[in-house]
This record gives C-alpha cells, sequence and structure tokens, in this order.
C-alpha cells in the first residue's frame, strides 16, 4: 500500500546566515545501488542560492557507504566484516564528493571527523578552526564521519547527530535536515495511515519522542528517531532545526526564500543566549590570564578578541582549550572582566604576553591564530571581585 501523508502547512523562517545543511542517504542513494544525481542537483540549487544571498552553507552528506556498495557488488565482493565495511566506505567516499563537487564553480572541501575529534578539546578546537577558515574563504565545507578508520564502538553512527554537533562547533543559525519524507509526523506516514503533520515543535519532550520510527528506506540510518537527537543537540546549543523534504523542488525553492514547508523545532533560547550562559557558567581552570586596562575596556564593551598585546600575564596551568578567568588587577584589588575559551596554553601565552600578533608565529615556532580567546568564545563579566584571587 502506498500511502500518501497529509502535506505540512507553509510557514515563515526567522533569517538566518549560517546553517549546517544534513544530506541523508535517501537522497543520495540510487534504486540500483550506488550514488544519484536524481535530488542532489535541486539540494545543489539551493546551496547556489544561498551563496548568492551571502549565506554560508556546511553541508553534512552521507552517501559513502550507498556511493561503496553499488563498487562492491561490480566485483562479486559482500560487505560482511567491518574491515570490508570500511574499506567499502572509503571508496564510497570519494564517490560522494566528485557527486557534490560537479555543481558548484567554488571549491568544495572534504573533512572527515571521528567520534575522538569532537571529543578531544584540541582536535575539537582544530576542526572548528579549520572549518571557519574554509567558510571565509568562501569554500564548501563537505562534512562526514570518517567510516573508514572510525572505531566500530566509538561511531556515532547516524550523520543527523554528526551534523548537530557541527551545527554546534561551527556557530550555526539552523540546522537544515533534508530526507526523503516531509517532515515529522505524529506516527510513521510509511506506515500509519493516521499519521499527522506537525509543523512546529516548541521542545523534544517524550511525547514527540514516541512519534518517530525508523529508517524509511534500507539506504537510511536511524530514521525520525535520530533526527529528533538532532534536534534535541541542537536545541540545546541555542539552534533551531528544520526538516524537510529533499526531493521537493518547489519546497526547496521556498527555502531559499526562508519559507519552509516541513517540520520546525525550536531551540529553548537563542543560539547566542545559550552559548553565552554555557561560556558564563561552565567551570574555569584555576589560575587565569591577566590584561591590562585597555584590554579590559574593549573586552567589557563587547565584540572584542583579547589578543596577547593586552595582556600582562598567565596564571597557572591551563591548556589550550580550556575556559579561563580574565582579570584586571591593581596593588589592590583584582576583578574577573571577562571569561573565555583560551586557544593557548598558559605556558604558550607566558611566551607571547605583551607582544604584537605578528611575533606569535616566531616566538612559539606556530601560532593557532591571532586571539588568545576570540570574541566568539568571551562572554564579558559583571564586575566583581575575584574571590579565589583576591589576596
Ligand atoms: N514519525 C515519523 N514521521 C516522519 N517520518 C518517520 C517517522 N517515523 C519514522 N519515519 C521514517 O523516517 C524516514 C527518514 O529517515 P531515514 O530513512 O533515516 O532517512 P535519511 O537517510 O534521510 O536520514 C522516513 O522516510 C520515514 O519512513
Ligand atoms: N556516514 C554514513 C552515513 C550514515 C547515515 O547517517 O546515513 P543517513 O541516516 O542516511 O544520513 C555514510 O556516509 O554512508
Amino acid at each position: 500500500m502506498n500511502i500518501v501523508p497529509t502535506p505540512m502547512s507553509e510557514q515563515a523562517l526567522p533569517p538566518w546566515r549560517r546553517c549546517v545543511l544534513k544530506v541523508g542517504s535517501s537522497l543520495l542513494a540510487a534504486s540500483d545501488g550506488g550514488l544519484s544525481t536524481r535530488y542532489a542537483l535541486g539540494i545543489a540549487q539551493f546551496i547556489a542560492a544561498c551563496h548568492a544571498d551571502g549565506k554560508q552553507v556546511v553541508l553534512v552528506s552521507s552517501g559513502a557507504v550507498a556511493g561503496g556498495r553499488a563498487i562492491l557488488r561490480e566485483r562479486g565482493a559482500e560487505a560482511t566484516t567491518l574491515a570490508a565495511r570500511q574499506a567499502l566506505a572509503a571508496v564510497g567516499q570519494t564517490k560522494m564528493i566528485a557527486l557534490w563537487q560537479r555543481f558548484f564553480d567554488r571549491p568544495t572541501a572534504q573533512i572527515l571527523l571521528t567520534h575522538d575529534d569532537l571529543r578531544n578539546r584540541r582536535r575539537y578546537l582544530n576542526a572548528r578552526a579549520t572549518l571557519r577558515e574554509l567558510l571565509r574563504l568562501d569554500v564548501l565545507p563537505v562534512v562526514n564521519e570518517n567510516d573508514s578508520v572510525a572505531v566500530e564502538e566509538l561511531k556515532l553512527g547516524d550523520n543527523d547527530n554528526l551534523a548537530a554537533i557541527v551545527a554546534a562547533l561551527v556557530d550555526a543559525d539552523v540546522l537544515l535536515i533534508a530526507t526523503d519524507i516531509d517532515g515529522l509526523y505524529s506516527a510513521n506516514p510509511r506506515t500509519d495511515p493516521n499519521a499527522q503533520p506537525i509543523a512546529d515543535v516548541a521542545a523534544i519532550t517524550p511525547q514527540i519522542l514516541a512519534m518517530a520510527g525508523g529508517a524509511g528506506s534500507i539506504s537510511g540510518t536511524g530514521g525520525m528517531r535520530t533526527k529528533l537527537e538532532a534536534a534535541a543537540k541542537a536545541a540545546a546549543a541555542g539552534i533551531d532545526t528544520v526538516l524537510f523534504n529533499g526531493t521537493d523542488a518547489q519546497c526547496l525553492r521556498l527555502l531559499a526564500q526562508d519559507r519552509l514547508r516541513g517540520t520546525r523545532i525550536r531551540a529553548s533560547g537563542t543560539h547566542l543566549q545559550a552559548r553565552k550562559y554555557w561560556l558564563r557558567h561552565a567551570p574555569a581552570e584555576v589560575g587565569g590570564i591577566v590584561v591590562d586596562a585597555g584590554a579590559a575596556r574593549a573586552l567589557a564593551a563587547g565584540g572584542a578578541s583579547l589578543l596577547p598585546g593586552g595582556i600582562v600575564a598567565a596564571e597557572g596551568e591551563f591548556k589550550r582549550g580550556d575556559m579561563v578567568e580574565i582579570y584586571l588587577r591593581d596593588e589592590h584589588t583584582q576583578q574577573v572582566i571577562a571569561r573565555g575559551i583560551s586557544q593557548y596554553a598558559a605556558s604558550e601565552i607566558r611566551r607571547i604576553a605583551g607582544k604584537h600578533t605578528r611575533e606569535i608565529e616566531t616566538l612559539l615556532g606556530y601560532s593557532y591564530g591571532d586571539s588568545v580567546v576570540h570574541r566568539d568564545d568571551l562572554v564579558a563579566c559583571d564586575p566583581a571581585p575575584s574571590a579565589s584571587m583576591l589576596k
């Protein structure tokens, strides 16, 4: 029985500047094995329209496994072992990148991430710096899990969750998930003729989670369940998620004009509120960075990054990627004026404190960038003496 689900109603979306767009295997897998451009073309046109509007897109694309399967089949082989499945993903990954590359004038870049890259603080920061740089250079980053080396027990496994993590990583304004169905329904419409469309979800509650079923095709992984998990992760980072039908050209055209025929899952607060809340409340390392009055004024005013020139000293033994407090000190008092994530370890800061940014490379032999604390990773604090540091 072929059930046609009730269509979603149309709604306006808030304007956005940077998105993560996840495209599932269901849209890329060809029915006879391998990858198909059938729906990729419409999605590429949507991405090109976003670029033309000055918007930034990070593409999280599945398709490595589907792409490799056809080649394996041609050779009469079967992916029965883990090594065979990983080899298959390695072959398919190049097919998937080639599929996207042909649609764009601007360069595409391949970023393969593992669970470890996202868990390890230094690698997380490096991945973030690379993605930021690619966007600055107007390159289209195409992200996938590094299936060919990921250890089975530590695999993220589905790209919905990966896309949510990447959305937080790049500070996206919205997570767009393209799939083969119009959005979330009260039950899986492929099996339940009474399934009703749900256009707006205020929060991922147990009732909402209970609506989600598994994948709709043999190529899909996780179905609606992993999309809702991803939306919950994005919501916690202050990012809205949008589920829409990537097979529907009209839906894609509307989306390019910030109109949605699909499901919007709302974040609890704004993206900035969530990030600032986290920066304000995440535990800081012992010690911190002491700055001069000029730097303190710039940080208190908001919008500035902390550069080495304004730093007087680094105290304690924090590492690159640690949350630190930033102080202004005179003979009598010490005030926490801001907190943020340090791009440099305390020992490195001691060597570059008071120096010009162009000297970083010479002094350290490498550079993680001009900012010691980037403005996106920094929150100004209400003036209050630092209890832990008062002598
Ligand atoms: N409540 C639901 N609403 C909509 N779709 C659902 C629901 N529960 C399960 N699904 C299934 O989820 C599928 C999409 O997920 P999936 O097959 O993993 O695709 P993708 O490859 O795009 O991630 C749909 O085709 C549908 O069959
Ligand atoms: N990393 C895998 C994708 C797994 C996955 O999440 O697939 P899907 O749910 O279809 O997006 C691949 O490239 O085949």
